[in-house]
């Protein structure tokens, strides 16, 4: 089964609740919440008070993708606020393993986030610990990328080594993703896709979750 995970960064944040109900009513799997910090990545966008002020919106897993330094201080507050996916970016943290079980202690699931530059080998050794990895199709920060076709190959050897090692792991994409660059994805074994221009640019949101996932 193939998760569609569309990003509210791309929706009109003035109607945050009606964008979340519209993409959940036209058969999205997951809501994908961009956060950035304004240092890991160029852009500053949701903190925690958005997190807990969507939650009761949607019945949707939350899916919290931290793009800052020093998440660790902050995985608390975004459990507290209702986050149920924490992913965070390998290249933000020098204790992986450590951040990784501070986000399991709060009883959320654990992501690992790499870089369109970064190798795999980053996430090979705290596999058995994660429950998703998010390779990035995009450098993070802004929505409306292009996607970065050189990320295919990272796609494919950690979905093989997944399977190699019989661990039950998401692999997640996001950025640029489209009609066009999911089937890619999705051959290369990525099961949840994130698309935020590719569904909040169009005026149907249904009509756009149908049309990736009929390109499957
Ligand atoms: O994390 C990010 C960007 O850093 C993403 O989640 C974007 O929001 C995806 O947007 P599109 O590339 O699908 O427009
Ligand atoms: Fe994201």
């Amino acid at each position: 089964m193939i998760k569609i995970a569309p990003s509210i960064l791309s929706a009109n944040f003035a109607n945050l609740a009606a964008e979340i109900k519209d993409v959940e009513a036209g058969g999205a799997d997951y809501i994908h919440v961009d956060v950035m910090d304004g240092h890991f990545v160029p852009n500053l966008t949701i903190g925690p008070l958005i997190v807990e002020a969507i939650r009761p919106t949607t019945s949707l897993p939350l899916d919290v993708h931290l793009m800052m330094e020093n998440p660790d201080q902050y995985i608390p507050t975004f459990a507290k606020a209702g986050a149920d996916i924490i992913t965070v970016h390998a290249e933000a943290c020098p204790h992986l393993h450590r951040t990784i079980q501070l986000i399991k202690e709060h009883g959320v699931k654990a992501g690992v986030a790499l870089n369109p530059a970064t190798p795999i080998d980053h996430v090979k050794h705290i596999l058995e610990d994660i429950d998703l990895v998010l390779l990035m199709t995009v450098n993070p920060g802004f929505g409306g990328q292009k996607f970065i076709k050189s990320v295919l190959p990272k796609i494919e050897q950690i979905s093989q080594l997944i399977q190699i090692r019989h661990l039950s792991i998401d692999v997640e994409v996001d950025g640029g993703v489209n009609e066009e660059t999911a089937r890619l994805c999705v051959e290369a074994g990525a099961n949840v896709l994130v698309a935020g221009s590719a569904i909040y640019d169009k005026e149907d949101r249904g009509a756009a979750i149908k049309a990736i996932r009929s390109t499957l």
